[in-house]
């Protein structure tokens, strides 16, 4: 990767101007993001020879095992960003309430909070499969000067000012969107710098690949089944390819990369569906629209969905816009 390559943090400063407010907070935020996905890389990526992989002993509030490399994120990311003076509040998905952050001159007068998936895919890191963060971030709207409340992180994916992930794969990528398009960032190990090597990432309209996990297939609305079906049915360009990682940042990128579709449905195992509405489902779905696919719980469009708890579930479905199209279609028709 020679220096012809713009670096992550020049197209940062470079399109500052068009976010939708103009300080450079957000830029700074950006940027912290950018140095804790470094560190965390480091990690993940030496982490069958350090003693990180296995669990850490702790149930999360998921009602999951916590993964030691699941702590290291979290820590790792809170850290980052509380020592910056930029954020005024994080919710993670490892803890169980929101973190209020005061500005250094005790006044409450940063602007920001972040959503965090600490670490995206946890079944496959004692296995070498890649996962991944997730990020959402919003611009708070109780008033500055005040303690950062619930109400700032309750708010609809529509609000998303930013949003993002890191995929910890065969390479690590950064992907990120401000609401002007999906850009994707590789880091370059041996000089640690982030740069731009996929401008304006478009979800192709349709595509053949869809990720699910099949193994609870006889659990899902007879509108998924369906479509399972039509997914498997000889035609013109189907059957289409089952892909499915186990990690939704890696299925997903993928998917934007090729064309396809992800869904995680409800099931009488996970009755609202298993991903998180704040830290897994908005922020994947902000990306997929910017890079014109599609989001839904199969009705409703995930960012109008008005949250109502920290940890809420949604049923999710992702991906190019066609796809994700026929999949609604089938759950209109068929239902649950
Ligand atoms: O093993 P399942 O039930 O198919 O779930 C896999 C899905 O859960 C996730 O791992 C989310 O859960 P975590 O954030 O706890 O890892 C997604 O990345 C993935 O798509």
């Amino acid at each position: 990767m020679s220096t012809k390559h713009q670096t992550l943090g020049e197209f940062i400063i470079e399109n500052q101007s068009s976010f939708r407010y103009t300080s450079g907070e957000l830029s700074r935020l950006l940027n912290s993001l950018r140095l804790a996905a470094k560190v965390v890389n480091h990690e993940v990526n030496k982490a069958g020879l350090v003693d990180i992989l296995g669990a850490a002993g702790d149930v999360n509030i998921q009602g999951e095992n916590q993964q030691k490399l699941d702590v290291y994120a979290n820590e790792i990311f809170i850290q980052t960003l509380t020592k910056r003076n930029i954020v005024c509040g994080i919710a993670s998905e490892e803890e169980d309430d929101f973190i209020s952050i005061n500005s250094q001159d005790e006044k409450h007068q940063n602007k920001y909070v972040v959503l965090i998936d600490p670490l995206d895919g946890s079944s496959n890191i004692d296995v070498n499969v890649s996962v991944g963060t997730i990020f959402s971030i919003y611009r708070r709207v109780t008033p500055v000067g005040t303690p950062v409340t619930m109400e700032d992180f309750l708010q609809k994916g529509s609000e998303q000012v930013a949003a993002g992930y890191i995929v910890y794969g065969t390479s690590t990528m950064l992907v990120y969107t401000t609401g002007h398009g999906v850009n994707g960032f590789t880091l370059n190990p041996a000089i640690g710098s982030f740069y731009l090597s996929h401008p304006n990432m478009t979800f192709p309209e349709s595509g053949t690949i869809y990720s699910v996990n099949e193994g609870n297939y006889l659990d899902f609305p007879l509108g998924i089944k369906k479509y399972i079906k039509y997914c498997q049915e000889e035609a013109e360009d189907r059957p289409y390819t089952s892909r499915y990682i186990g990690s939704l940042v890696s299925d997903f990128h993928r998917n934007m990369i090729k064309g396809g579709i992800y869904m995680y449905p409800k099931g009488s195992r996970n009755p609202d569906g298993k991903l998180r509405l704040l830290y897994e489902c908005n922020p994947m779905a902000f990306l997929a629209e910017q890079a014109g696919g599609k989001s839904s719980d199969g009705y409703t469009r995930t960012l109008d969905v008005q949250p109502t708890s920290l940890h809420q579930r949604v049923p999710f479905i992702c991906g190019s816009k066609k796809m994700v199209e026929k999949a609604e279609q089938f759950m209109r028709e068929f239902g649950e």
